[in-house]
């Protein structure tokens, strides 16, 4: 038999990932693929996961091959439906296996290894030089000596002559180590209960006998579960203060100490009580070590160790403690609610059969009831034996979802997110691993958890763009990882959103997908949305941020202290070229986009065919000098809402005042909490919020979204108009929404006003197939970034002749590239950004033609072109 390994060490360097080694006999019959193992590879030894078992194999002299080292771990780290979908993402991503496994895989797991020294023979011979004594003198102290550590002591070139001569000598061996794991179970010391039954119930008593009857605790295991979600206080409580836990429900002390108190053995007796009863009311997983009994439960270190000699406790070492990254929450238990009839139909379709055959679009207007939905598609299954894993974009993972999940399944939901400690996610990852989770909720890393028996696959929000793995390889998206893992598994995969992704609608249409609507949203109606034109507003001699309808909107909704959210596209401020008399944008007349303007070299620039025009003075439409490079920024309407309502509460949220997660949800629960009456945002506050105070939506410039020179811009501002429109109305008062803009006839605009997805929808995708867009095109987007700009511009032309010479020898007619050109930003950290765009049916023919050069940057199937 033979192992066919997969290894980091070898795909970096060549065409074939995997490298193939005899199974010893003692390792027979214990290997299967997915383990992880320790292969020799050239002097060193790695770690490596083993792709698949051979009977035979094509080499010339199979005795010749080296052994496997040994097994690491016999539980394996990848599941066989991971192996298949790494194969299919190294193959439609073009990116080696080595990398795609990488996802999968906890941080540090796929690791090299050290080489150490270790001494054979004592004796040094007269002919040692001195450093080699030095060296066997430290070795003789230490046992053995890492080589790296001996490189930086000594500088390179001096350890290399120093190892030649110690491994010459005989005296001292180089031998691999594997590196020790950089990630391991935490362990701690717990406290165990050691008595149980009938013994417990007897001790109890004997304390309690010992106690004046008003001290008698009334010990109810829900009041401990409560104790339990709070952190305990970090200061030890001054002993002579009696209460026993924060909230103090469990003992009644306190009332006691005041008339008399309990006195030193009855204060003892009643902490020995509560910490007793903390053991015995915790969830299994939770474990207490010995400072944290103490503390919860007021005992002394003395009085806990006299528990322990009594063998009512004892302390077990070595307990692992999970890293939970929901410790520090309350979550509130959720029950499911009744369905409408839509929810209904919608969730019949997701269990159906046939679900498994195609993913399911389900296309609900905002606040339809899509979440309910899941979690009753999740709940059916996980009733069937079946676990299910729900994706939301990275910044949607707020309380408000983890609420929602991990309340209607408590105690068996993952969590898996970019924010989590190295440590919390390689717990996570194990307890997914042994099967102790039903759910795992998780941005879209999420996808490549080591998930048994997965039943489901849930992507929520599925038109995001945070889905999309752009800055490094592989630029994989998860719709279409999850759409695939569905295949392979052939299980329901529900793609869900108020504002489906151009394509994905065209999917369905196209009968790829199945489409399943929840046209109306659940209570209220879909809140009116009025459009206020900008050019009006200015001829009026109103210069202000703030349009005449909504100041006298923000007047009502702080008078009747209602709350309202100001939105602002920050995204391509000044990039391009407005008129602010009639409306005019400078366009590219051959691909439909808006032309940027450059200030390094003074021109306007089509991203998309290079077109250049010179600055323009004056509008070629309405002939007025009325041209502006358009933007605003959250602080500038800050400060004017602070000058028109110098008493209105307001909140700022953007990537400058929340930088952390945590910011993020505390700045949302002072809104949620009503210590705000305006939030002013950026596109995070699209994200699937359900503020039921909020009923007034203003949003500020909808045409700075517009004006994007990208294919998607048009569609990535219908669907920010419309989610945010959505977050208004959604409590008991109705809703209103006030679109400020100057191209109120814009398509994107007037359909977003009336949330008619279905009309957005037909005139996009005319316009798509006209300029042959995805997805009647495939496009890859290549980048190369640059300190000089004259190398960026010779490396990109470069590439294009390569391009150019691998379309013609393929053949491949329908194929063209466009650019290269600078980015829209083009210079980013001093880097100058040269781009180029491959359009075609396929274009993996062409990428696995060519080589890249190092440097570039290859997006395939980029979300934006930008
Ligand atoms: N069957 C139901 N009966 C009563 N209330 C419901 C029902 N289903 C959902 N809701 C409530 O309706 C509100 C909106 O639901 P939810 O947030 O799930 O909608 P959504 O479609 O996910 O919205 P969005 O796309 O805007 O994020 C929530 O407050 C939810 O609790
Ligand atoms: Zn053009």
């Amino acid at each position: 038999m033979f192992a066919e390994v997969l290894t980091v060490a070898a795909s970096w360097q060549g065409e074939r990932p995997l490298l193939t080694y005899q199974i010893p006999g003692e390792l027979a019959g214990q290997l299967q693929p997915g383990q992880l193992v320790a292969v020799p590879y050239g002097e060193r030894l790695v770690e490596g996961i083993i792709w698949q078992l051979a009977e035979s194999c094509e080499h010339s002299a199979p005795e010749a091959l080296r052994p496997l080292h040994a097994l690491l771990d016999p539980q394996p780290v990848l599941l066989p439906h991971q192996r298949a979908l790494a194969e299919w993402m190294a193959d439609y991503y073009v990116t080696s296996l080595a990398l795609v496994v990488q996802l999968m895989l906890p941080p540090g797991l796929l690791q090299g290894s050290r080489a150490v020294l270790t001494l054979v023979n004592a004796e040094p011979r007269e002919t040692a030089s001195l450093p080699l004594q030095a060296l066997i003198g430290l070795l003789l102290d230490e046992g053995e000596i890492d080589v790296a550590r001996l490189r930086s002591m000594l500088g390179p070139t001096r350890a290399r002559l120093l190892l030649k001569e110690a491994v010459a000598s005989g005296l001292i061996e180089r031998v691999p180590r594997l590196a020790e794991p950089r990630l391991r179970p935490r362990l701690q010391r717990a406290v165990r209960l050691c008595l149980s039954g009938e013994e417990l119930a007897a001790w109890k008593r004997r304390l309690q006998e010992s106690l004046p009857q008003n001290l008698v605790p009334d010990v109810a295991p829900a009041s401990t579960i409560e104790l339990l979600h709070f952190s305990p206080p970090l200061r030890r409580r001054p002993s002579s203060a009696a209460p026993l836990s924060p909230g103090g429900p469990t003992v009644k002390a306190p009332a006691a100490a005041a008339n008399g108190g309990p006195g030193q053995e009855g204060l003892r007796a009643l902490r020995a009580l509560a910490a007793v009863d903390l053991l015995e009311h915790s969830p299994p997983d939770v474990t207490w070590t010995p400072s944290r009994l103490a503390r919860a439960s007021g005992l002394t270190q003395a009085q806990l160790q006299q528990l322990i000699a009594e063998g009512v406790l004892a302390i077990d070492e070595n307990v692992e403690v999970r890293r939970d990254p929901l410790r520090d929450r309350r979550i509130a238990p959720g029950a499911p609610l009744p369905l409408t009839p839509a929810q209904e139909a919608a969730l019949r379709a997701i269990l159906a059969p046939e679900a498994a055959q195609r993913p399911l679009l389900l296309h609900g207007v905002t606040g339809s009831g899509k979440t309910e939905v899941y979690l009753q598609a999740l709940a059916a299954l996980i009733a069937r034996g079946k676990k299910g894993l729900v994706l939301v974009p990275e910044i949607a993972i707020t309380a408000q979802a983890i609420q929602r999940v991990a309340g209607r399944f408590p105690g068996r939901v993952a969590i898996i997110h970019s924010a989590l400690s190295p440590g919390e996610r390689y717990d996570e990852w194990r307890r997914i691993r042994a099967g102790q989770v039903d759910v795992v909720l998780g941005s879209r890393s999420a996808l490549f958890v080591p998930l048994p028996d997965l039943g489901i696959i849930i992507l929520d929000e599925e038109h995001e763009t945070a889905y999309k793995q752009e800055e490094r390889r592989p630029t994989y998206h998860a719709r279409e990882v999850a759409c695939t893992l569905g295949r392979l598994l052939y299980i329901p995969v529900v793609l869900g959103s108020a504002t489906p992704s151009v394509t994905s609608f065209y999917r369905a249409q196209q009968g790829a997908y199945q489409l399943v609507e929840l046209p109306e949203r659940i209570g209220a109606p879909l809140p009116p949305v009025e459009i206020v034109d900008l050019r009006s507003e200015l001829h009026a001699g109103n210069t202000s941020i703030l349009s005449r309808r909504l100041r006298s909107e923000l007047e009502r909704v702080l008078a009747q202290r209602q709350q309202a959210i100001l939105y602002l596209n920050r995204r391509g401020a000044a990039s391009c070229v407005l008129c602010r008399e009639c409306g005019y944008v400078a366009m590219c007349e051959h691909c439909d986009v808006p032309l940027t303007y450059h200030a390094t070299e003074r021109i306007l620039l089509c991203h998309y065919c290079n077109l250049q025009r010179p600055v323009l003075t004056r509008c070629p439409h309405c002939d007025h000098h009325s041209l502006r490079y358009f933007g605003v920024g959250t602080e500038k309407v800050e400060q004017a809402l602070q000058q028109t309502f110098p008493n209105a509460r307001l909140l700022r949220w953007d990537r400058d005042t929340a930088r952390t997660r945590r910011a993020h949800e505390q700045l949302l629960d002072r809104f949620a909490n009503h210590e705000a009456d305006i939030l002013i945002g950026t596109q995070m506050i699209a994200k699937g919020l359900d503020l039921p105070g909020v009923t007034l939506v203003g949003v500020v410039a909808a045409d700075i979204a517009l004006m994007l020179p990208d294919f998607a811009a048009t569609e990535r501002a219908f669907t920010l108009l419309t989610q945010v429109a959505g977050r208004a109305g959604r409590g008991s008062e109705s809703g209103l929404v006030i679109i400020q803009t100057f191209n109120p006839e814009h398509f994107a605009i007037e359909t977003a006003s009336r949330h008619a997805y279905h009309e957005f929808y037909a005139a996009e995708i005319t316009l798509r197939q006209r300029y042959g867009y995805p997805p009647f095109r495939q496009f890859v987007k290549f980048t190369y970034s640059h300190t000089n700009r004259r190398r960026a511009q010779n490396e990109a032309l470069l590439l294009r002749e390569q391009l150019d010479r691998a379309i013609a020898e393929l053949g491949l007619e329908e194929t063209d590239i466009v650019g290269p050109a600078p980015a829209v930003m083009e210079r980013i950290r001093d880097e100058f950004r040269w781009q180029m765009i491959a359009r075609g049916p396929d274009l993996r023919p062409l990428l696995r033609a060519i080589t890249i050069p190092p440097g570039w940057h290859v997006d395939i199937d980029p979300v934006s072109t930008m």
